[in-house]
């Protein structure tokens, strides 16, 4: 049987629906992402109710890597297995403006005549932690969700609950539970994920060796400590290699040198894995530069904005407006990691960013839909960086020559650190 690609990559909107599981309590939200920017917006639950045998499927199970883990393995697993004619969306279930009360999960609409799916959610119920639920029409056009169990179909006539329209919440259902999933405020909090997954994953052991091998941090350096910041190719490497220069200042990286050999493993582990490893590259990072600024100026090419402002632009799907607000927690910055004098973000406009791309042979073929994809990607990390505060990020043009951005820079840093 062909197969296809059918979870979608990108996440433009969201549609938000209600399950009322009690009458008198809260009724459990569901969000669900697509592509489809358009069309559905306006009748966002009879859209996607129209056609097709419905299901979700939620994993609940309570260990966190496993979760994380096994949420992967299943949009792996669904995306191979499920016929042509299936479409998947990614499934948030939440409580309205509630923190940490998302369940992941999948949504699936199956408009093809073969048993397939029915095989692989049948599979998929007898897991431990995976709940699945199927959708049906009443005689009165209502909808009701039920718990889904071939098994148990006949001889037990299942609860059902009403699925009703609702409007967006307040805070964004992908916000709730970026806090310790996405962005980390202690080394503490992002160790202990390491930990967690020592069984699984080798290499965290030996990550939180260097960890805790790092110099003692002692008292903060004379010198100034500049931070650059920005997007892939906005001229960072460029910069800081001519401010070396310049200031005779000595030039850093977070994630640092000695964890390079583990940035790809992490890079393919789930965003909780992932970002507690960058969150700890970057105290690893801190106890350098205070080793550095009692000898000199010191630069360094990206810090804990890039971890929060790349870790929040993923998290949240949809669009520039789905971002936590200007003023929420999410965007301070950890009180246990040594503040910078001066963070500056590097900017250019879209279309130079994509020219200095191409210079370097990358990102020539990318398709339409997915530039459109990153687009708003590339906006949302660039909003985040600015949200951030203490210290917030001073925004510099870099879209002139090198020498004269250079220049520009060393008066700031002159102004502002007293160089
Ligand atoms: N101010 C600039 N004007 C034009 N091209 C630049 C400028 N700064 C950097 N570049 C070029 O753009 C590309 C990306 O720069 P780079 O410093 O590697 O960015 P980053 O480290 O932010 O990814 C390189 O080919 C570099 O030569
Ligand atoms: N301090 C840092 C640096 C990078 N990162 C992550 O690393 C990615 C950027 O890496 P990159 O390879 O584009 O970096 P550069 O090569 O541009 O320095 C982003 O996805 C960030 O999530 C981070 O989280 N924290």
């Amino acid at each position: 049987m062909a197969k296809r690609a059918l979870l979608r990559p990108a996440q433009l909107c969201s549609r938000i629906f209600a399950v009322e599981l009690d009458v008198r309590a809260d009724p459990f939200y569901f969000a669900l992402s697509s592509v489809h920017k358009t069309v559905d917006d306006h009748s966002p639950v009879r859209s996607i109710f129209r056609d097709g045998n419905l299901y979700s499927l939620h994993v609940y199970c309570n260990n966190r890597i496993q979760r994380v883990k096994f949420y992967g393995e299943l949009k792996s697993k669904l995306t191979k297995e499920l016929p042509t004619n299936c479409d998947c969306f990614e499934l948030s279930s939440f409580l309205p403006n509630e923190e940490q009360s998302v369940i992941k999960g999948f949504f699936i609409r199956d408009k093809s005549t073969s048993s397939v799916t029915e095989q692989v959610l049948n599979e998929l119920q007898q897991t431990d932690g995976v709940c699945v639920f199927s959708y049906v029409r009443g005689e009165d056009d209502q909808l009701w969700q039920e718990l889904w169990s071939t098994s148990k179909r006949n001889w037990m006539e299942p609860d059902k609950y009403r699925v009703v329209p609702a409007s967006a919440p307040e805070v964004h259902p992908s916000v709730l539970n970026i806090r310790n999933s996405d962005v980390f405020y202690s080394l503490e909090d992002a160790y202990k994920v390491l930990q967690e997954c020592g069984d699984i994953i080798p290499e965290s052991k030996a990550v939180l060796e260097l960890v805790d091998q790092r110099p003692q941090r002692g008292i903060h350096g004379k010198f100034p400590v500049v931070i650059i910041e920005g997007l892939d190719a906005t001229g960072k490497t460029t910069l800081t290699e001519s401010l070396r220069g310049s200031l005779g200042a000595i030039l850093l990286k977070s994630p640092p040198q000695c964890l390079a050999p583990f940035r790809d493993r992490f890079d393919s582990e789930p965003p909780l894995i992932r970002r507690a490893f960058y969150a700890l590259g970057n105290y690893i990072t801190a106890c350098q530069i205070s080793t550095a600024a009692a000898q000199a100026p010191v630069i360094v090419d990206r810090y804990w904005h890039s971890t929060a402002a790349y870790a929040i632009a993923t998290a949240v799907s949809g669009k520039l407006e789905n971002l936590p607000g200007p003023s929420s927690e999410v965007y301070h910055w950890p009180e246990d990691l040594l503040q910078p004098s001066l963070v500056l973000l590097l900017t250019v406009n879209p279309e130079e960013r994509l020219r200095r791309l191409k210079g370097r042979g990358l990102e020539k073929t990318v398709e339409e839909a997915e530039l459109e994809v990153n687009h708003l990607f590339r906006q949302k990390v660039e909003e985040a960086y600015k949200r951030i505060k203490n210290p917030a990020c001073i925004v510099v043009d870099a879209s002139p020559s090198p020498d004269k951005v250079l220049q520009q820079v060393l008066l700031l840093i002159s102004d502002k650190c007293h160089l």
